[in-house]
C-alpha cells in the first residue's frame, strides 16, 4: 500500500496534528473519529475539546460547551510544547468558542493569519449531525463564515453546510463549482465541496479548488448506511497528510482514498447509523 503515509520507527517522535472539535459519546464522529484516523494514519493526535455531546447512533440529545478560554488554553498548551504540523477544526458550537479559537490560532501561526502561514488549518464547518441535530448555535454562523473560514487553508463543507454558508443548493457539477467560488470569496485558500450527500449519483465526487487549480476527486458510491463520521475522517486524514508536508491537492487525494477504504469497512452499531472505520488498517496487508 504505497499510498499510505510514512510511519515513524518505534521510539521516534511521530508527526503530530491537532484536532479542535467536539466529543461524540457514541465514538463514531467528532474527536473520537479524528483521533482514530490520526492514530491509524501513524500521526500523534493532540486534542482541544470544544464541546461534549450526548450522542449515539440515532441522534444527539445534549451538548455541553467547554469555556472558550479553556479551549484556547488547550490549543496553546499542546502547540507550544508538543508542536503540530497541522490543525483541524470540527464542531465548535458557539460564537465565543469560534472567536477564541480564531484568536489563539492566529497568535500561534495556525492557518491564514495575515502574517504568512506556518501551520496549515483544515476547517470542517460542522453545523449539524447526520440526524439533523444542531451542533452549531444559529447565532454562531456569522462567526464561522466571517472569522474562521478566512483563516482556513482548506474548508471542507458537505452540501448542507454549503447551503448554510453560501445559500447555494448544489445539485450538479455547475452548482458545485459556483459554491466553491463563493467559499473562496469568503477567504479560504482552498475549498473542497464534498459530494457525499448527492445520493442519486452513482459516484461520490468532491471538488477541490483554489480558484486557479481545480481537482475532481471521484470514487464509486459505497452502498452503506453506516457513514457516520465520514466528513471528520476525511478532514482528519487531510490534516495528517498536511502535517507530513503534502500539498493541499496531495493531502486531499490521500484523504479521499482513506475515507473510501473506511466506508468500505464501516460497520453497524446501535439502532441507527454505524461509523466509517479505519480498522482495515490493522488487518494483514493484502487481506
Ligand atoms: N456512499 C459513499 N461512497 C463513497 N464515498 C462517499 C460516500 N458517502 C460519502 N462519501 C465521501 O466521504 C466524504 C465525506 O462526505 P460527506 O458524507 O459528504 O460529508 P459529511 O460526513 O461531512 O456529511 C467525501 O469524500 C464523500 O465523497
Ligand atoms: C461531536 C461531533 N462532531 C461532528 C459530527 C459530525 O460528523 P461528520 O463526520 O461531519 O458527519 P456525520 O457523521 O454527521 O455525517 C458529529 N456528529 N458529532
Amino acid at each position: 500500500m504505497d499510498w499510505l503515509l510514512p510511519v515513524s520507527r518505534p521510539g521516534e517522535t511521530p508527526v503530530r496534528a491537532l484536532t479542535i472539535a467536539g466529543s461524540d459519546s457514541g465514538g463514531g464522529a467528532g474527536i473520537q473519529a479524528d483521533m482514530r484516523t490520526m492514530s491509524l494514519c501513524g500521526v500523534h493526535g493532540c486534542v482541544a475539546v470544544a464541546a461534549v455531546t450526548v450522542q449515539n447512533s440515532v441522534g444527539v440529545t445534549g451538548v455541553h460547551e467547554i469555556p472558550p478560554e479553556t479551549v484556547a488554553a488547550q490549543i496553546r498548551s499542546v502547540v507550544t510544547d508538543i508542536g503540530v504540523g497541522a490543525a483541524k477544526t470540527g464542531m465548535l458550537s458557539s460564537a465565543p468558542i469560534i472567536e477564541a479559537v480564531v484568536a489563539e490560532c492566529a497568535d500561534l501561526g495556525i492557518g491564514n493569519t495575515g502574517r504568512g502561514q506556518k501551520i496549515p488549518l483544515v476547517v470542517d464547518p460542522v453545523a449539524a449531525s447526520m440526524h439533523g441535530d444542531p451542533l452549531l448555535r444559529s447565532d454562531a454562523l456569522d462567526a464561522l463564515r466571517d472569522l474562521l473560514i478566512p483563516q482556513a487553508t482548506i474548508v471542507t463543507p458537505n452540501l448542507d453546510e454549503v447551503r448554510l454558508l453560501t445559500g447555494i443548493n448544489v445539485v450538479d457539477s455547475e452548482t458545485q463549482a459556483h459554491a466553491a467560488e463563493k467559499l473562496l470569496e469568503l477567504g479560504a485558500e482552498w475549498a473542497l465541496i464534498k459530494g457525499g450527500h448527492l445520493r442519486s449519483s452513482a459516484e461520490s465526487r468532491d471538488l477541490l479548488t483554489n480558484g486557479t487549480e481545480r481537482h475532481e476527486l471521484t470514487s464509486y458510491r459505497v452502498q452503506t448506511g453506516n457513514d457516520h463520521g465520514g466528513g471528520d475522517t476525511l478532514a482528519a486524514a487531510t490534516a495528517c497528510a498536511l502535517a507530513h508536508g503534502y500539498s493541499v491537492p496531495g493531502a486531499v487525494t490521500f484523504a479521499k482514498r482513506w475515507v473510501t477504504k473506511c466506508l468500505e469497512s464501516a460497520y453497524p452499531l446501535g439502532a441507527g447509523h454505524g461509523p466509517v472505520s479505519p480498522l482495515w488498517r490493522l488487518l494483514p496487508l493484502g487481506s
